[in-house]
């Protein structure tokens, strides 16, 4: 055929389809003649057009066959054949259909005379009802050898039709004539086992070629799972027409299409499919579908062989599945199925077929309950069937309580397996339907019963389901310990007698210290046997007592007998001299850190830096009179020569000595570092460290230092910008001498300066307020503890000058032992302990207020700008404050001592050990003196 012309007609179908589907969505019927005249303009000339194209088609394949026919006298009926076949075809047919079996004609033919006519939205050419069917000259014309079975056929199908007239619903008779010669044949072909008598017809050779070839294509559709260009839609019809049910697939197919062409018939009238439909299923030949259960509720309900059975057929009802799928493996239907027509037909015809055709649909798309078997009542009357008919297909009761009834000729499997499941469904849905029965008149009660007694036996059964939780409906109670009637506390009161008198009975009531009775621990006077026993046991010793360092060992895990320790080292005393002693002590220390698993920190591990070499040595600065070198330091700093103690203990820290300075304030220390400083970076890359206890006197030092002098400080209130870039400078050699506090060296982790690496040598360290290396820095500056040793040890520092105001002499042993001086005589630098610009003296008045105005207003004090009066105790610096304040007012009535722009008199208290002068004055004062 030409292929433009299919496209062509195709492509009109697709918009009829889609119209009709409109139609039928929009009035739920499909569209009528009448309905499609009243169509839109557009709708009518389509259908025209298609009409034309496929009268067109028609005719071509018509021609075609005609030439292809070798028997001329038969080709005029073949002719009308086809184009009733034609007729029923999707617009989509092909060439090569007019090759086709007579006999298929025939028996297509015969059904569609069968079918009513009905008006139908395809034209009279298109309308199988329209053709001369009658011209065809049935089945026993066809086959003669047939005759048999097919007058058996005609004679059923006539008498189901009789029945289902009876009803009001009348259906076409099915001729089974030739279904039966293509299976034998198949069966023939298949090599398989012959299972019937009854319809063991031959046919010719060639029908049975032509049927063959028409199987095996049909079989590899349905194994490809799609549909070939050259698919024969009449040829499957045909097969479905026999009853050839090459598997599943393809007869679900054909049964398919056999409900369509009942369609067209207008008998089927309940189990019309729409129009829609039977597009599908005729033009995309879609025997693959996914309607399984389609195939399956057609059989049941569409088989006339079925409705129609007899008594004894209906007893195995219940197993019509089981044997409907045999026939279906067997590529053969219903063979267990074709009934005795001899048989009688008792059952009504009527109300079973109505019924069980009236839930086709709903029966495949739900959970089918299965058909009871009711087999004691075969001559149930109309309404027990109808009220079977509604307890099976009682939608609205819920699914748990439907069984399901197993698909036709798909469950072959699920149903040998779930058999007696099954067996047991169907039993409970015969009780069901028997009360059901029964109670038939009344309206509520099965209604009740049937609903929920199901689900009541479920959440009974030990086998429910997760659905059905059992909750603990318990009621707690609570009941109340101890006596009935005793309150909390007493109950409280109780409990603890109880327990008092545990324990009395492990203890008894005999003291614990000595076992005696009649008194406890605390009133024992140790008379006793328990206190002899106590008095025996030897005293403990303090040998027995650990040592400090075994303490400290056996507080890191280390075990350690004490005794036999003691007993070493008691031995050890006896045998060593005193001048040893310290020495053996310190290797068994060091015996004890090996044991005790402790790595100290040897410079040696911290890569500590070698100490810095002086200046020069003592005796080179001792043989002349003073250095040129350092002379000339002097006179950078501006000065002619030194004050006193300022040669000495340059000198020493140019030579590498340790040395402590004790000036007063005003006394010039700050040159005593500050000049080695210079001349020790002037002579080699370093630095010096000074430890400035107070961020104050740090920035004190920095500021007003000579030119040329570089001095740099690091603490705490330096953003981080500022203290890389003072380590940077000093990393550089840009800085003679660096300030820093006792944290920053020996702070921990934290600390600035944590190691020496990346920075230069130091020459020596100056440890500012030295005296807080002695005694004030137990108190509040623990860092300085430390600070020396982790000098030592970390930045490899020999030389250290101490720098203090106030140092009595045993305060200045102490620093000077933690600087590491032997030689205190030499090593401590000592000034005038009362400057010479200073006056002492005492005054014993009795009345010490009064002489204290006098001699403010005397001639000593009256020309000094500036005086600073030193208090012991604060409420007397306020009293002298309000003492002065009224008591030297100016004749203008001004207060003297009030105004701060005069600063005539500053009173301040400062708590001064006892025999000791301060050594630190307000600052501010101090500069507008
Ligand atoms: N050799 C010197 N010749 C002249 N003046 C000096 C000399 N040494 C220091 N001075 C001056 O003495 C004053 C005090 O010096 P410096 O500040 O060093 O004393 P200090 O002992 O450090 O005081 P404080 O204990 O308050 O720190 C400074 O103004 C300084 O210029």
């Amino acid at each position: 055929m030409s292929g433009s012309s299919y496209d062509e007609a195709q492509k009109l179908k697709k918009n009829l389809k889609k119209w009709e589907a409109d139609f039928i969505s929009e009035h739920d019927r499909k569209p009528k003649k009448e309905d499609i005249d009243a169509a839109p303009q557009n709708i009518q000339d389509t259908y025209k057009d298609y009409n034309k194209l496929k009268r067109q088609i028609q005719e071509r394949l018509d021609k075609k066959t005609s030439s292809q026919s070798s028997e001329k006298d038969h080709s005029e009926e073949q002719h009308d054949q086809n184009q009733n076949i034609s007729n029923h075809s999707t617009p989509g047919s092909k060439e090569g259909e007019t090759n086709r079996d007579k006999s298929f004609e025939e028996e297509k033919q015969i059904n569609a005379n069968t079918c009513e006519n009905e008006p139908d939205v395809w034209s009279r050419e298109f309308d199988k009802k329209k053709n001369e069917v009658n011209k065809t000259t049935g089945i026993g014309q066809t086959n003669s050898t047939g005759k048999k079975s097919n007058q058996y056929l005609q004679k059923l199908s006539s008498k189901l039709f009789d029945g289902s007239k009876k009803m009001g619903n009348a259906r076409p008779t099915y001729r089974r004539s030739e279904p039966v010669v293509v299976r034998k044949e198949l069966k023939s072909n298949n090599g398989r086992e012959k299972k019937t008598d009854i319809y063991d017809h031959p046919i010719t050779e060639e029908n049975f070629k032509i049927k063959n070839e028409l199987f095996e294509k049909a079989a590899s559709f349905v194994n490809k799972k799609q549909i070939p260009t050259d698919y024969d839609s009449d040829h499957v019809i045909y097969h479905d027409k026999f009853k050839v049910k090459p598997k599943t697939n393809l007869s679900q197919f054909s049964q398919s299409f056999c409900d369509n062409d009942l369609n067209e018939s207008g008998n089927t009238g309940q189990v019309e499919k729409s129009s829609n439909q039977a597009w599908d299923e005729v033009d995309h030949m879609t025997p693959f579908a996914d309607e399984s259960d389609k195939y399956s509720s057609n059989d049941v309900s569409e088989d006339p062989v079925f409705v129609g059975k007899s008594p004894k057929k209906l007893d195995s009802v219940k197993n019509f599945n089981k044997k409907n799928e045999q026939s279906s493996d067997s590529n053969i239907e219903h063979d267990d199925f074709v009934p005795d027509h001899d048989e009688p037909m008792d059952v009504d015809d009527k109300s079973n077929s109505a019924n069980v055709r009236r839930v086709k649909k709903p029966v495949s798309r739900m959970k089918k309950k299965s058909i009871p078997e009711n087999t004691e009542n075969q001559e149930m009357n109309k309404e027990d069937t109808m009220q079977l008919s509604s307890n099976m297909f009682n939608f609205d009761a819920p699914d748990d309580d439907v069984p399901i009834i197993p698909k036709h000729g798909k469950r072959k499997a699920d149903d040998s397996t779930d058999g007696p499941s099954k067996k047991r469904k169907i039993k409970v849905v015969e009780e069901e339907n028997k009360d059901s029965v029964e109670g038939a008149n009344d309206d509520e009660k099965p209604k009740a019963k049937k609903s929920y007694a199901p689900a009541r036996n479920k959440a009974s059964s030990s086998a429910s389901s997760e659905n059905f939780v059992r909750l603990n409906m318990k009621i707690k109670t609570y009941k109340r310990k101890g006596k009935k009637g005793m309150t909390g506390p007493q109950m409280r009161r109780f409990q603890w007698k109880q327990k008092m008198k545990s324990r009395s009975k492990s203890y008894g009531d005999k003291c614990f210290k000595c076992g005696q009775e009649g008194h406890w621990a605390n009133k024992c006077k140790g008379q006793g046997k328990a206190k002899e026993e106590i008095d025996d046991k030897p005293p403990v010793l303090e040998e027995n007592f650990p040592t400090l360092k075994q303490a400290t060992m056996m507080a890191k895990g280390v075990k350690m007998d004490v005794q036999e320790n003691k007993r070493k080292a008691t031995v050890k005393k006896s045998e060593e001299t005193e001048d040893n002693q310290e020495e053996k002590e310190e290797e068994d220390f060091d015996d004890l850190d090996v044991e005790a698993g402790v790595v100290r920190n040897t410079r040696e591990q911290l890569d500590t830096p070698p100490p810095m070499e002086p200046f020069f040595t003592l005796e080179e600065s001792q043989s002349q009179d003073i250095p040129e070198s350092v002379r000339k330091g002097l006179k950078m700093f501006g000065y002619e020569r030194f004050r006193h103690g300022q040669e000495k203990a340059v000198l020493r820290i140019l030579s590498g000595k340790s040395t402590m300075v004790i000036l007063s304030t005003g006394g010039g220390k700050s040159l005593t570092y500050q000049l080695p400083a210079v001349l020790y970076a002037e002579k080699s890359t370093c630095f010096t460290l000074v430890i400035s206890p107070l961020v104050s006197l740090m920035e004190d030092q920095i500021t007003g230092l000579p030119p040329g002098v570089k001095g740099a400080c690091l603490h705490t209130n330096m953003t981080k910008a500022q203290r890389e870039s003072v380590m940077e400078s000093v990393k550089e050699g840009n800085v003679h001498f660096l300030l820093v506090s006792p944290e920053a060296i020996a702070g921990g982790t934290m600390s600035a300066l944590t190691s020496a690496a990346n920075l230069p040598p130091i020459s020596f360290v100056c440890i500012d307020e030295a005296h807080c290396l002695s005694e004030w820095s137990h108190n509040f500056r623990p860092s300085y503890l430390r600070l020396t040793k982790v000098l030592r040890e970390r930045f490899g520092v020999k030389c250290f000058l101490g720098l203090t105001a106030t140092a009595t002499l045993s305060t200045a042993a102490d620093v000077a032992k933690h600087l590491g001086i032997d030689d205190i005589e030499e090593a401590v630098v000592r000034g005038p302990p009362v400057p010479k610009n200073l006056f002492l003296s005492v005054s014993r008045d009795e009345n010490r207020d009064e002489s204290l105005i006098g001699l403010l207003q005397g001639d000593r004090f009256s020309n000094c700008e500036s005086i600073i009066l030193y208090c012991t105790r604060r409420d007397t610096t306020e009293r002298l404050a309000t003492l002065i304040r009224t008591s030297l007012q100016d004749q203008k009535g001004e207060n003297w001592t009030g105004d701060r722009t005069k600063r005539k008199v500053q009173i301040c208290y400062y708590i001064l050990p006892e025999g000791r002068l301060p050594f630190a004055i307000d600052k501010d004062f101090k500069s507008s003196c």
